[in-house]
């Protein structure tokens, strides 16, 4: 029987952790964790994603600040904003939306964030901390942090003797991934679009993690039987079965044919998806009591 992983219960537990830890922190500090999410332009997914966070956010209990910014924002006006985040002392977390428009380099602003602030983990400070081993004193990429609780929930924490492969390199999700799961003492491998032999690589995998952005690439030959698989593909594509010009969201993975060989699988939606939110909260309440000096949860 293949277990189907809800990434939906697993959020739940976390955001009621999430919850508590700010609720005693307000009790006991008399303040919010505040969380500030950035985003620019009118890319619809994007401001769905961004709504969902702050939303979440409120009901965890933060304070929640939008700052939604035109298109034509530039690169100074931006960088200008997150400075002014940086230095309030409201806000314990700072996200910036991705992907930027094209006109703007997201790689100086995300390494203008305060490190202590960077509830996304992708400052050099905090990418470095995970690429040393310090999973304590950091903050960690949230999608991967999220997954890498999905797989816990099928082989534990200790990972040893495992084989998993990453396929790809990105540095929002596959290399914090392959970090989080050599820190778990597994054996990693990361392949990418320049691999050679991808099924063969991937048919060595006890834990196959999919992060590609091609709808349904991972075909069941490229399972080994009883593996663990994890899709964290969102891709939008046409829904003809719904009705003419309706769309749907699908992974990486091509889940009926891979469901039927692997031993665990994430859907998609309803897999790593609700984690990637779940694992924001939760990097701003640890950051938030970091900035307090109280103890921080274990998630
Ligand atoms: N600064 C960041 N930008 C982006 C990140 C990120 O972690 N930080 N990740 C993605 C988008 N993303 C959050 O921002 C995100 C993607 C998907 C989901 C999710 O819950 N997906 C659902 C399906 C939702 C749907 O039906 O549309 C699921 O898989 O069940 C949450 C957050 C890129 N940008």
């Amino acid at each position: 029987m293949t277990t189907i992983i809800d990434g939906k219960v697993a959020a739940a537990s976390v955001i009621e952790t999430v919850t508590s830890t700010a609720a005693a922190l307000e009790r006991e500090v008399g303040e919010k964790p505040g969380l500030a999410v950035v985003i620019v332009g009118d890319d619809p997914a994007s401001h769905t994603y961004v709504n969902s966070k702050s939303k979440m956010a409120k009901q965890c209990g933060f304070n929640s600040f939008q700052h939604s910014l035109p298109e034509g924002t530039t690169q100074e006006e931006l960088e200008k904003l997150v400075a002014e985040l940086n230095a309030d002392p409201a806000i314990h977390g700072i996200l910036v939306q991705l992907p930027l428009p094209k006109h703007l380099k997201s790689e100086p602003v995300i390494q203008s964030i305060a490190p202590e602030k960077d509830v996304d983990g992708l400052n050099v400070v905090n990418a470095g901390k995970l690429a040393t081993g310090d999973l304590a004193s950091g903050l960690i990429s949230c999608t991967p942090a999220g997954a890498l609780i999905l797989i816990n929930r099928i082989h534990g924490t200790d990972l040893s003797g495992l084989n998993a492969v990453v396929i790809g390199r990105s540095n929002l999700f596959g290399k914090p991934m392959a970090m989080l799961l050599l820190s778990s003492n597994a054996t990693v491998t990361m392949a990418h679009s320049r691999s050679k032999d991808l099924p063969g690589i991937c048919r060595g995998a006890d834990i196959l993690v999919a992060a590609v952005g091609r709808p349904d690439m991972v075909k069941a030959a490229w399972v080994k039987p009883g593996a663990t698989v994890i899709d964290v593909g969102i891709n939008r594509v046409p829904a003809p079965e719904k009705g003419e010009g309706k769309t749907k969201i699908t992974g990486d993975v091509a889940y009926a044919e891979c469901a039927e060989v692997a031993g665990a699988i994430t859907p998609v939606p309803g897999g790593v998806g609700p984690m990637t939110i779940a694992m924001l909260m939760a990097n701003t309440v640890v950051a938030a009591c970091r900035s307090f000096g109280r103890p921080v949860p274990k998630f």
